[in-house]
């Protein structure tokens, strides 16, 4: 069945123009749906905590912050872009006691619908609009007149007017500009995790880390072993991109291509298959929700280990100092990103 896709001439902009929007959490999708859509000419408060280390940050590029419940009282678009597992909490808190009738509630990932964490009340429409990157690309791309595509999904519409009022809200952040896919929480939840765990994340991160092991466990120097196995990644990736593994393997040599046909099935052999399909049961079955959620209630020891293991693996020393000497590898996010810590 062919997807049902959306273009920026299927959403009408005046359709979210006309509401008042609560963005909570300024953080990778957070600052980049907030400003892109003030710059679509859409009414945005941010909803920060009075804590928070990001209010001074929004305020910074000019938007007005409030507390998460000041902004849903404000507000008849919710857009929950605080982190996942912290969504449940600051649901039960700040938006459903300011919720009324009509008011939208809307997700950038189904995590918290899918698995049940919230349950918003039938007389609001729920929706999502999940952009397919990482939110900085998504405030990059828009900003640069592009876009990054978006899968659009209704779960709620209690008003008969959410499809419309979600493909206005893609449109605000530049998504229909490369497209807009319709779907489901479920299909956009069990995808996005599989992806990012299966290849965009996990599986990328752990063949890069294989690879510099390999190479440098036979003695080769590191530094040779980080251009050849994550520097041009990139540039391998960026030819995907445009043209698709086709487009990669007319550019690399024949020599290169060959052994990528010898050799690829030999490293993602039948076996990794077979645990991807693991991967996909754990996520569909809840098992993986259920472990990440209780980890992150008990103050999130085992994420830490993991996060102090991974950046302690010394390909990220080597390619410090490397990127260090090419100017032009420089962070676009520099104010932002504290290089050697995956923690925002
Ligand atoms: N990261 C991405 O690129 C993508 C994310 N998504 C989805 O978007 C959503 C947001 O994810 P992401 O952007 O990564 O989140 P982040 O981890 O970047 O969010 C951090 C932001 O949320 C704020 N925050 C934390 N707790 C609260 C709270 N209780 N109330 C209000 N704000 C809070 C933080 O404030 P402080 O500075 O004080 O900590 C910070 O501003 C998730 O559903 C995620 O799955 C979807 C597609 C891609
Ligand atoms: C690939 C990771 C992602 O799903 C994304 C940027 O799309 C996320 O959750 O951050
Ligand atoms: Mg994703
Ligand atoms: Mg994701």
């Amino acid at each position: 069945m062919a997807a049902e896709m959306f273009y920026d001439d299927n959403a009408d902009l005046s359709v979210i123009q006309g509401k008042n929007v609560a963005v909570l959490g300024y953080g990778s999708q957070g600052h980049a749906h907030a400003l892109s859509l003030r710059d679509s000419g859409v009414d945005v408060r941010v909803g920060l905590p009075e804590g928070s280390k990001s209010r001074a940050k929004a305020e910074a590029q000019g938007l007005r912050v409030v507390t998460p419940a000041e902004a849903c009282e404000e507000a008849d678009v919710i857009v929950v872009l605080a982190p996942d597992p912290a969504q449940r909490a600051l649901y039960k808190e700040a938006i459903e006691p300011n919720l009324v009738d009509g008011d939208a509630l809307v997700f950038g990932h189904g995590f918290n619908i899918r698995f049940g964490y919230i349950k918003p009340p039938a007389g609001v429409d729920v929706f999502m609009v999940a952009p397919k990157g990482p939110g900085h690309l998504v405030r990059r791309e828009y900003s640069e007149g592009r876009g990054v595509p978006v899968l659009v999904a209704v779960e709620q519409d209690a008003t008969g007017k959410a499809w419309d009022l979600a493909l206005a809200y893609a449109k605000g952040i530049g998504g229909l500009r490369a497209g807009g896919i319709k779907t489901t929480f479920t299909e956009e939840t069990e995808t996005d995790l599989f992806g990012e765990q299966a290849v965009l994340c996990g599986g990328v991160s752990a063949l890069v880390q294989a690879g510099f092991e390999t190479l440098t466990e036979a003695g080769y120097q590191p530094e040779v072993a980080y251009f050849e196995c994550l520097h041009e990644l990139k540039l391998i990736v960026d030819l995907m991109y445009e043209g698709g593994i086709a487009k990669q393997r007319w550019s690399v040599s024949d020599t290169a291509e060959y052994g990528d046909y010898v050799s690829g099935p030999r490293i993602i052999d039948a076996s990794v298959k077979a645990r991807m399909k693991d991967v996909l049961n754990d996520i569909t079955d809840g098992t993986f929700a259920a472990r990440f959620i209780a980890d992150q209630d008990a103050g999130a020891p085992e994420f830490a280990e993991f996060r102090k293991a991974s950046e302690s693996h010394p390909i990220e020393a080597v390619g410090k100092d490397l990127r260090a000497l090419m100017a032009w590898v420089k962070s676009h996010d520099a104010d932002d990103y504290v290089e050697g810590t995956a923690a925002r």
